[in-house]
């Protein structure tokens, strides 16, 4: 299998999603990092490739694509079929992909929408509604979880893998998961599960040190 290179920034939630999904797949990945807060995604070479300037982006032989969710369905379908990582029945499939829209417009959106603020030094402190935003995310997830081993079906899917590598930001910066019954062991899960996600957790203490050069205390008391 040639290797695909990955452009990636570790502390990115989506760009280590990408990853994992690779290591899952166990596909013979190439990093490349770009430094964003080096402000490295406007270098000339790069927005060729992608003008929207985002990680992760992937060159598989010269096929770039971006948005970790379109990168996970793609590597899935073109190098891991038999991995039931993304279903070939439609409405399971479906199912993956509205938790991949949850992933990307509720709860990686709102942590974003908190934690940012922080990393730019633009925050000094952490207001309630982005607070109250994000706990009400993770107790939607919570309740899609009820009774189930997997967020879809019965087995690991990429709609676990994004929403796990948001979740270990979420953590890093002090959010308690234990006040969500159901999904504290599905994180669990996840961890022994998801290949790759020793190194998914470094990425998340780079992320939280980018917040704590600017703000020491835990964004989540
Ligand atoms: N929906 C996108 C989000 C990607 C994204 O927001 N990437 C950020 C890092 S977390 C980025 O590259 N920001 C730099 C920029 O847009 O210039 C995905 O899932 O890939």
């Amino acid at each position: 299998m040639p290797s695909v290179l990955l452009y990636h920034f570790p502390p990115s939630a989506p760009s280590r999603f990408a990853l994992m999904t690779m290591r899952t797949l166990g596909i013979d990945v190439e990093i490349k990092n770009l430094n964003l807060l080096q402000k490295e995604q406007f270098n000339e070479e790069f927005l060729k490739i992608n003008p929207q300037h985002c990680v992760p982006t992937i060159d598989d032989d010269g096929f770039y694509l971006w948005d970790s969710h379109a990168i996970a369905t793609y590597l899935v379908g073109k190098y891991g079929q038999d991995s039931g990582l993304y279903s070939e029945d439609l409405k399971e499939r479906a199912k993956v992909d509205s938790m991949l829209y949850f992933e990307a417009t509720v709860l990686f959106a709102r942590l974003r929408a908190l934690c940012v603020p922080f990393i730019f030094g633009s925050a000094s402190s952490v207001p309630e509604d982005l607070k109250l935003n994000v706990k009400d995310a993770f107790n939607t997830l919570n309740t899609l979880l009820n009774g189930k081993t997997w967020l879809v079906g019965e087995r690991l899917t990429v709609a676990d893998i994004a929403n796990a590598a948001a979740v270990s930001n979420a953590v890093v910066v002090g959010y308690n998961l234990s006040q969500h019954p159901n999904v504290d062991p599905w994180y669990k899960r996840c961890q022994t599960s998801i290949k790759g996600f020793e190194e998914n957790l470094k990425g998340a203490d780079d992320f939280v040190a980018l917040i704590k050069k600017n703000y020491s205390a835990p964004l989540f008391p």
